[in-house]
């Protein structure tokens, strides 16, 4: 081996190492390699550089003693398209509600209805906070259909349950909400409720659904007790480009700031003004006093067209007390229930509608940006039965 090496000539090691050096120079001056077809972008071709002069962050507008900011964050979020976000609700609400649908309907399939299943069946309405009243009027109604119509066909009981849940939740109320402008001003809404229910995030849900639907939405930050309560506003107004009055001193008056919104609403023609309030209440009294200034105020710029109460789904009787509370002290146009996804007391919807005579309007099926749904009584009823 040596000799052989031996007989091999210098220049013959020199070009070796001169071709292995070239390679390594080629490979390390021309970089990493990019997939073919380059690199996805995130940023549309037309969407401002992040910081860019126009990209709409920073501050401007002052309108009295609030401030709205149009931070428009660099990349906006597109809210989920209506049709996928329905569909993927649809079978959360179905998912965390049928436990009350499936129980009344294997109830009602047995061969012999007595009083003992009758109780059980009145029992799994109260049981899905249903009421009391609505609770026995649903078995009264079931009792003379059962006794003319038998319980033989599966199919019979289930549309025969299905008519009489739908007759309760009553699918001819106005679901409407009032987002749209009326002549020279915004829609005007008011969103109340105690504190932890979900406004901030009802508000913010909404915001994005309105700006899917190109709306013009204002956002006014009139929960003054925290300076948290007005950023967690913000943040969700920037995420979808939308305008937050706030104001930028802890405690101020909630009346003045709401007034700024709906001014400063008006004078930057938006389609709606959406107002956060606070829910820290003591007592009562105060309770009445504080919306009823907010409103009075708000309404020497524009009318209030919706006063959106939020309730807490899980909450049970606790929110049937709030939404009483509510209700003596504003006039309560539409209910938004959240949390709908952690509990299978579906029946809070018509127990709270009684209750108010005001409808349930939307429903918060989870705590992602997209999982607000406006409620619909058929599909809610089949989603209990499903
Ligand atoms: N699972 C679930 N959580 C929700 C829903 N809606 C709101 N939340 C959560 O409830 C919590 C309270 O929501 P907020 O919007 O801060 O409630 P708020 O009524 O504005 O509370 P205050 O600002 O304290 O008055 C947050 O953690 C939300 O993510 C919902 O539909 N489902």
């Amino acid at each position: 081996m040596d000799q052989i090496l031996a007989q091999i000539p210098v220049f013959v090691y020199v070009l070796i190492a001169v071709v292995v050096l070239a390679l390594l120079g080629f490979v390390l001056l021309r970089g990493p390699k990019a997939p073919p077809g380059g690199y996805d972008s995130t940023r549309d071709a037309d969407d401002p550089a992040p910081g860019a002069a126009g990209d709409g962050s920073g501050e401007h507008a002052r309108a009295g003693g609030g401030t709205a900011t149009e931070t428009k964050a660099p990349s906006l979020d597109t809210p989920e398209s209506a049709g996928s976000r329905m569909a993927r609700l649809r079978g959360r609400l179905a998912k965390s509600n049928n436990v009350f649908g499936r129980g009344l309907l294997a109830l009602l399939s047995r061969d012999h209805i007595d009083q003992d299943v009758w109780d059980e069946i009145e029992e799994t309405l109260l049981m899905a906070d249903l009421g009391t009243d609505a609770s026995m009027e649903l078995v009264e109604n079931l009792q003379v259909r059962v006794k003319a119509e038998g319980t033989q066909d599966p199919n019979h009981v289930k549309a025969m349950l299905r008519e009489e849940l739908l007759k309760l939740v009553d699918p001819s109320m106005d679901r409407s909400l009032a987002v749209t402008r009326k002549g020279d001003t915004p829609a005007v809404m008011l969103v109340v409720g105690v504190n932890g229910v979900g406004k901030t995030t009802t508000v913010g849900k909404l915001a994005r659904v309105l700006v899917a639907e190109d709306k013009d939405v204002m956002l006014g930050a009139a929960d003054t007790f925290r300076a948290a309560a007005a950023d967690q506003l913000q943040t969700w107004g920037n995420r979808v480009g939308v305008p937050t009055v706030r104001s930028e001193v802890e405690g101020a008056d909630p009346a003045s700031v709401a007034f700024d919104a709906v001014k400063t609403g008006i004078d930057s023609e938006v389609d709606v003004v959406m107002i956060d309030t606070a829910g820290r209440l003591q007592n009562k009294a105060g309770l009445m006093d504080q919306l009823g200034k907010i409103k009075r105020v708000v309404e020497k710029a524009a009318e209030v067209d919706e006063v959106l109460l939020v309730i807490d789904a899980t909450t049970g009787q606790n929110g049937m007390t709030q939404a009483r509370v509510f209700s003596e002290a504003v006039n309560v146009t539409g209910i938004a229930l959240t949390k709908l996804d952690g509990t299978a007391k579906g029946g809070i919807v018509v127990a709270i509608q009684r209750e108010l005579g005001a409808p349930v309007k939307l429903i918060g099926l989870g705590e992602g940006a997209d999982d607000l749904a406006p409620f619909d009584a058929e599909q809610f009823v089949d989603a209990l039965l499903e």
